[in-house]
């Protein structure tokens, strides 16, 4: 099984491209299955989690092109199988996202049931009563969700969500796109990928208002069409990559990467002692002095993304003074902290909130982590160690980061994958 091998203590220089955001692309990928005629995507990441979704498309009957060098997909066809099965979605809970379209264009949609994944329990309550809400019937009977649409299709209805959920929000917009009236969603999600969800969906020819706030109101249309969409840039691995910068004590050029979507991060890094400047190019990152702890709370976009809190933990690891960091998104998120602390970090978990006491330095191990940001902040630690770490269960990675090796290597860090 693949390891990265990191010899730490360099700092990094210079400029990262920043790739299309994974999690925009997971979203948008189901968009052709509402569409009539061809979906094309460009900036579209070579992630394990794009060829998943690809196959789980073409599972369900469409065409799906991706060429990796022009990082182009192109999705084609309608659906002529309506299951979502067990051994996709076990892969990548996204998968939930084809739940939507599928049953908002073919009326009948039986899913796998998601199960819980090593950061919490992640139900999709939320999107099945929005569906409900849509007059869809819905029954979960061994391991699978099935929805049907009433007779004449989904009913454009008024849900207001009682908490903020990225993917019912887009399980639900794919939905009312296609559904018949307009859906009004409440304290729908704010994160920069629902917003370029709506534009792609108004490129394909639906009508959505509320653009970048909790209250969404789509009319539905009887059909849709493909269009051209460029996925937007990947906020989570440039506010990772600015960590990478940051405890390292480099200066580098995100390339691509955009201030007014990493909301709460960029604040507190500054606030840490990072420097985080806007170029027409992308975003400058730089450690001014010493980096001071601070206290994040992960909160709904804009606030502090809970993708960015593994990250920010192994920079507050080297920071002077304490930082408290508490997750209320996800209960499980904290299993990076036994990781760090085989690297001389001294992190106590409390609940829902682990205190961080700045060290000196840390030490490079042997390491591995069970989720994706979990893996990265151990690069990070690793990048700032002394001496070698290897970092176990590369596969957690290449879900999520595009040409991790390489693009920190061309900085100046000295890592590579080992085989
Ligand atoms: C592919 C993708 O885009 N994944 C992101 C998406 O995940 P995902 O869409 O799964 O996360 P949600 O925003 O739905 O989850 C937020 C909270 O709502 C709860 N909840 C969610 C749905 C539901 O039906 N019932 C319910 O109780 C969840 O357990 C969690 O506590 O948003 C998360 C929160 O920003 C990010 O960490 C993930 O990277
Ligand atoms: C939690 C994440 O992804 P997913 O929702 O696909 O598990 C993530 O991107 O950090």
């Amino acid at each position: 099984m693949d390891r990265i091998r990191i010899r730490g203590g360099r700092s990094l220089n210079g400029t990262i491209p920043v790739s299309g955001a994974k999690n925009a692309v997971l979203a948008l990928m189901p968009a052709a299955l509402l569409a009539d005629s061809p979906l094309h995507l460009s900036n579209v990441p070579d992630l394990a989690d794009v060829a998943t979704m690809s196959a789980l498309l073409r599972q369900l009957g469409l065409s799906v092109e991706h060429d990796k060098a022009a990082k182009t997909l192109v999705m084609n066809g309608s659906a002529t199988s309506n299951e979502a099965p067990y051994d996709i979605v076990r892969k990548m809970r996204a998968s939930v996202l084809v739940l939507g379209p599928l049953v908002a264009r073919h009326g009948i949609a039986r899913v796998s049931l998601p199960g819980g994944c090593a950061i919490g329990t992640r139900p999709v309550d939320l999107h099945l009563k929005g569906l409900e809400a849509m007059g869809a019937t819905i029954t979960v009977e061994a391991g699978y969700i099935e929805a049907r649409a009433p007779e004449g299709g989904l009913k454009g209805a008024r849900i207001i969500f009682p908490v903020v959920s990225v993917g019912a929000t887009e399980n639900l917009m794919l939905a009312a796109a296609l559904a018949d009236g307009e859906t009004e969603l409440v304290n729908a999600a704010r994160e920069p990928e629902i917003e370029d969800l709506a534009l792609c969906l108004m490129r394909m020819g639906a009508r959505i208002e509320g653009l970048g706030t909790g209250h969404l109101r789509i009319q539905g249309s009887t059909s849709l069409t493909g269009a051209q969409h460029p996925v937007l840039p990947d906020r989570i691995e440039a506010g990772s990559f600015a960590c990478a910068a940051a405890i390292t004590g480099g200066e580098v050029l995100l390339a691509g990467a955009r201030l007014e979507h990493l909301g709460t991060v960029a604040r507190v890094l500054r606030e840490a002692g990072v420097g985080v400047n806007e170029e027409p190019a992308g975003l400058r990152i730089s450690r001014l002095n010493g980096l001071h702890g601070v206290d994040v709370v992960t909160e709904p976009f804009p606030g502090f993304a809970t993708d960015m809190q593994a990250q920010f933990m192994s920079l507050m690891c080297l920071a002077q003074g304490a930082s408290m960091v508490t997750e209320t998104i996800f209960e499980n998120r904290f299993m990076h902290v036994p990781e760090l602390n085989r690297m001389g970090a001294r992190i106590n978990v409390h609940g829902s909130s682990a205190i961080v006491r700045g060290v000196p330095s840390l030490s490079g191990a042997p390491v591995m982590a069970t989720d994706l940001r979990a893996s990265i902040s151990l690069v990070l630690a690793g990048l700032a160690a002394r001496g070698e770490t290897i970092v176990n269960r590369v596969y957690h990675l290449d879900r999520g980061y595009e040409q991790l090796e390489q693009k920190l290597a061309a900085v100046g860090a000295d890592i590579e994958r080992l085989s």
